[in-house]
């Protein structure tokens, strides 16, 4: 009888738990492929299966983004540092602002060269400073406010207008490059003696190609001049597509002029109108966010910034970021020099209290003290990070040359020496842990399958005696970043012969990296024809030694035929004899060299075999170093 069978077990869930895999900035393939414990040639043929073609070699530097998409390949959990990701973002714009408050619209003028941009600005500064706070000072910090004398207290229109007056300024292309648009209007200028010129048109070409929300109000300067002829200027300007509100479109055109100040309330009352249709509005609540728009360090008040504020209200006291610059807000004053305790959006405000100085351009938000420590740290991280990709994207593109010139070649590759690469042993010492990480992603694994850099050690600190009395034991190398070597470390290293390198720029210490993995390679030797003869015909002379021996009748075909460089003796196509030759002649005298045309006759050392029709190349070797 048959035993019961056994009652089946059900199949249990396989719970696969991916392993957690560190991810450095930076790492070759090599490296990669070391610390996912997978063989190399495994790693390249995923590489090439997932589109990783021309990055699929053993000294790619992978970002860290394609590094933990392999290690996902590969069945781990990349794991990028989520401390390092940490950064303040600016606030998302609310969908809808119709119940925030209005705020005053933002104006750039620009226009040709001439026109009288820096005039016009002039005097609308200048107006509103009489306008404004009694014994005001015009300072000139990027933008200013010009208040709207209609507006009463119960309008909507706004009750000031922000201008900037600083339109070529790098502030705006930094600002432009991120995709952040400060102007809400553009007053183009255009002199109604002049007409459109290039850099008319060049705003013209931006207003049209630019796809945010921005106004348009033209001003017609020097409508003071006898020879003005505003309506030749508006007819050019409808030739170019502008839609004048005369000509029944919708952008206005105001007669000003810059110099006498007629028309500028006009123009004002044109911006306020146009800025009423737009009802422009911010958050005043929430984080806040704006723009540097100038920077500069002033004595007395240290590193100050002119911020136009976009959303929030930036107080004293409050905790700020721009770029890597810190800052806790110490002091603000208004364009006319007037203290003000809160700012608001569309307000241009400088603002003091900086550690270090921010950039023209970039964001300005607020956080907690501690976020804004993070966010600055891994800021710094992230810049070294970048600069650092761009070195390893041109030593990628290096490599990938030498590889292909390589593979045009003829050389021969080197078989793997029985014993393994030989192994230049790296000792890394780095200012702080990001560059430490940062570097050993660099240096690992440069080189080949003949001779490759191993490092067995990093550490964080100055060089010391104790780095040197290891690698001497280990027979390594250090290599230092943004660390320093002590004279006497420096002397110490060189009694225990120990090769100490140090620098502030990875590129630099990978390029040494790789000349000291060179240097362990074995030279190539390449040679290069620098004459040829051919035999036409063959004689038997007695030498001085009195015996008989064959001199070959010869035509020099190409380049010269020098007597002390290396000669070959080709066949059919095939080298039959290396040497060198014993006589070199030009009828009966010892010559040194004969050039392309002339007939000699020659001999060689060690070799009596020459035949007609024999091709004798004269040629140098050349030692090439090793190529990675
Ligand atoms: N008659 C007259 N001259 C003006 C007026 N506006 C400017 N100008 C003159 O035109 C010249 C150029 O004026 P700017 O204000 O420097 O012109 P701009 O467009 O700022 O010039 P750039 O800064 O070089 O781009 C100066 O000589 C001004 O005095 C105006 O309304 N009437």
């Amino acid at each position: 009888m048959k035993p019961p069978a056994k009652k089946a077990n059900k199949p249990k869930r396989l719970l696969h738990r991916r392993k957690d895999l560190f991810i450095p900035s930076t790492v070759t393939v090599a490296m990669l492929a070391r610390v996912m414990n997978v063989k190399l040639a495994q790693l390249l043929t995923r590489m090439r299966r997932v589109g990783l073609e021309s990055e699929a070699n053993y000294d790619y530097i992978l970002s860290a983004d394609y590094a933990a998409l392999l290690a996902e390949e590969f069945g781990f959990n990349p794991v990028v540092d989520d401390e390092a990701a940490f950064d303040i973002y600016p606030p998302k714009p609310l969908d809808d602002l119709s119940t925030s408050p209005s705020r005053p619209p933002i104006v750039t003028i620009m226009g040709h060269v001439d026109h009288g941009k820096t005039t016009l600005l002039d005097t609308l500064r200048s107006a509103s400073v009489a306008k404004g706070e009694a014994g005001g000072i015009t300072q000139h910090i990027g933008a200013f406010s010009v208040p709207v004398a209609s507006q009463t207290a119960d309008s909507t229109g706004p009750r000031s207008i922000t201008f900037l007056d600083t339109p070529g300024h790098a502030a705006f292309s930094a600002m432009r490059a991120r995709g952040a648009n400060v102007t809400d209007i553009i007053v183009l200028v255009v002199a109604a003696d002049d007409g459109i010129m290039p850099q008319t048109k060049e705003v013209i070409d931006l207003l049209k190609r630019d796809d945010s929300q921005v106004d348009l109000v033209v001003a017609i300067n020097k409508i003071d001049k006898p020879s003005a002829d505003p309506d030749s200027v508006k007819k050019a300007l409808m030739a170019e597509g502008i839609q004048l509100e005369d000509f029944g479109g919708d952008i206005p055109a105001v007669h000003v002029s810059g110099l006498t100040g007629k028309g500028l309330p006009e123009l004002v009352e044109t911006l306020s109108t146009v800025a009423e249709v737009r009802d422009l509005r911010a958050e005043q609540d929430g984080p806040v966010f704006g723009h540097v728009l100038e920077s500069n360090v002033l004595k007395g008040l240290g590193s100050v910034a002119t911020v136009l504020i976009r959303q929030g209200c930036l107080k004293i006291g409050s905790h700020i970021i721009s770029g890597t610059a810190p800052g806790k807000v110490r002091r603000m004053t208004d364009p006319s020099g007037k203290p003000v305790q809160v700012a608001l959006p569309g307000m241009a405000i400088t603002v003091s209290g900086w550690k270090t100085l921010p950039k023209a351009g970039d964001e300005v938000l607020d956080g907690s003290e501690s976020d804004i420590k993070k966010a600055i740290a891994n800021r710094l991280r992230r810049g070294v990070a970048e600069a650092l990709q761009e070195d390893v994207e041109a030593i990628n593109e290096a490599r990938k040359q030498e590889r292909d010139a390589r593979a045009d070649g003829e050389d021969v590759v080197e078989p793997v020496p029985a014993s393994g690469p030989k192994e230049l042993r790296l000792v890394i010492k780095a200012d702080v842990s990001g560059s430490c990480e940062a570097l050993e992603g660099a240096l690992q694994g440069i080189g080949n399958h003949i001779a490759i850099s191993k490092i067995i050690s990093t550490g964080v600190g100055d060089i010391t005696e104790s780095d040197i009395l290891m690698a001497k034991a280990a027979n390594a190398t250090i290599v230092g970043f943004s660390v320093s070597a002590p004279r006497a470390m420096m002397s110490l290293a060189a009694q225990n012969e120990v090769p100490l390198t140090t620098g502030n720029v990875i590129y630099r210490l990978m390029d040494d990296v790789r000349s000291r993995i060179i240097d362990m390679l074995p030279k190539t030797i390449e040679t290069k024809v620098i004459g040829e003869a051919t035999v036409l015909q063959l004689f038997e002379v007695t030498n001085k030694a009195k015996q008989l021996v064959k001199v070959a009748g010869c035509r020099v075909t190409n380049g010269i035929v020098e007597k002390q460089k290396h000669a070959r003796v080709v066949r059919l196509g095939h080298v039959i004899h290396e040497g060198s030759l014993d006589t070199l002649r030009q009828i009966k005298k010892d010559i040194t060299e004969a050039r392309k045309g002339l007939e000699c006759g020659l001999s060689l050392k060690e070799f009596d075999g020459l035949q007609e029709g024999d091709l004798i190349q004269m040629y140098d070797k050349i030692e090439k170093p090793g190529i990675i």
